[in-house]
């Protein structure tokens, strides 16, 4: 296998959402799940996504799993890697972009390494440096509320220079509507000056296609699936990879037991709960509970199997900013956000031991801890649910054949839950 293009993505959601726009582009993907084992079974593919979940761990850490990751896709024959970021930049001062940055930039020997969070499809532009969610900036969106990495400054290049260690500079919109030799010839003047990072405007796909023909020449990028969507059209563009067409039946039906499980507080996942309420059962969780010890886990075990058999089941986490602080405030916001994690996983397990084969997770951190308790090796690609979520189907799993939706926290429309369920059969 010699791949056209390696990803690595710093949380599962992410990934999945990558390895869907890959795929809709027209690149045979696969997601797997850390660095695959020597003898996990791939398919011929041209890109393959891989899943880590490091954009909230230490930035140490975060460096070391993500080398690891490029060294097995460089191992593989990726000339170009992607490291996929949130398209909200999800991201504290101390990391893990900008230190994740450095160290592949440092490994793969490139001079200006282009980072864009663009997804335009998703609302996510960026214009002057300054990323917008839908009409507002990113630190007045509802990523300013974020549980563990709130958003509070929506200029990137700020942003990232206080994590990077290197000058971080801007390629504008002007410069890219210009086109790609326009691009080189502003990145070349970055680089002259010694800069080694340029946040990139980027505000419709066709902007984000003059920067996958400029990126796909270069041995690294950042950002989020917009510049994938790039990258694979200037491979199939340019004929170096062959355009496949459909999941390949990788949404088959499993049919058994349905079950949805919520961890993210963003604004989109509390409505879709909301809307949820009147298709199927729903049981909010007691987060005190949760992180006092108290059997609550056993408490939505005992709640859910009874009724899987009539229906789909959903069992959230979820609260709002005011409760999420106040519960932060009580028991300290790791380990309030590492429990809830946890339990979701205890719940997961238990589930799936309950005849549970098809699974909808809200969350990125939240699908992290669910797919590790799984076991689940890696994911091949079926339809698309919503922008940014398709239908997975576990490869390798322990349970055997098992379909999944990881959503990003802020991705899918306000009935979510019904619309990823009426898919996955
Ligand atoms: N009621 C709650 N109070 C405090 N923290 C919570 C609560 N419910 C969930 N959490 C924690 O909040 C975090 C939510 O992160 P997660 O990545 O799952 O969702 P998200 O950030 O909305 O999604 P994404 O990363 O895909 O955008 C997790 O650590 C989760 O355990
Ligand atoms: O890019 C995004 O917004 C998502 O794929 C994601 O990473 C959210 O966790």
């Amino acid at each position: 296998m010699t791949l056209a293009l390696g990803c690595i993505a710093d949380d599962y959601t992410g990934a999945s959402d990558l390895a869907n726009t890959l795929t809709r582009a027209g690149l045979r993907t696969v997601q797997t799940i850390g660095v695959p084992a020597d003898d996990l079974a791939l398919p011929e593919v041209d890109a393959v996504v891989v899943s880590l979940k490091s954009r909230s761990i230490e930035a140490g850490l975060a460096v070391s799993r993500s080398r690891a990751a490029e060294k097995w896709l460089r191992g593989r024959g990726a000339g170009h890697v992607l490291f996929k970021i949130c398209s909200t930049f999800d991201s504290t001062d101390a990391g893990n972009i900008g230190p994740v940055m450095d160290a592949l930039r440092a490994d793969s020997g490139e001079a200006v390494v282009l980072v864009t969070p663009a997804f335009p499809e998703t609302g996510r532009t960026v214009y002057q440096g300054n990323l917008f969610v839908g009409a507002v900036p990113l630190n007045e969106s509802p990523l300013k509320d974020h549980p563990l990495n709130p958003m509070r400054d929506s200029n990137l290049v700020r942003v990232l220079a206080r994590q990077s260690k290197t000058q971080v500079g801007l390629v504008d919109l002007a410069t890219v509507t210009r086109g790609a030799e326009a691009v080189r010839t502003r990145l070349a003047e970055l680089s002259g000056k010694g800069t080694g990072a340029a946040i990139i405007d980027a505000v419709f796909d066709r902007d984000l296609e003059t920067i996958g023909l400029v990126a796909a020449q270069h041995r690294l990028s950042v950002g989020a699936s917009g510049i994938g969507l790039g990258l694979a059209r200037a491979l199939v563009s340019t004929g170096k990879v062959k355009s496949a067409a459909g999941s390949g039946g990788a949404d088959a039906a499993v049919g058994g037991p349905a079950a949805c499980l919520a961890g993210s507080c963003s604004q989109a996942t509390l409505q879709q709960i909301a809307n949820a309420e009147r298709v199927m059962a729903v049981l909010h969780l007691d987060q005190d509970r949760i992180l006092t010890g108290a059997d609550e886990v056993q408490r939505a075990i005992a709640w859910a199997k009874p009724r899987l058999a009539d229906g789909p089941v959903l069992i959230a986490s979820s609260a709002t900013p005011d409760q999420v602080a106040a519960l932060q405030a009580r028991h300290g916001r790791d380990a309030a956000g590492h429990a809830i994690e946890q339990a979701m996983a205890d719940i997961a397990e238990n589930l799936v031991k309950s005849g549970v084969r098809r699974l909808v997770v809200a969350g990125g951190e939240t699908s992290g801890a669910v797919v590790d308790r799984l076991g689940i090796p890696g994911f091949l690609v079926g339809a698309e649910i919503a922008a940014g979520v398709p239908v997975l189907r576990a490869v390798g799993a322990e349970a055997g054949d098992m379909l999944l939706a990881l959503k990003s926290g802020n991705f899918g429309g306000p009935e979510f839950f019904a619309d990823a369920l009426g898919l996955m059969r």
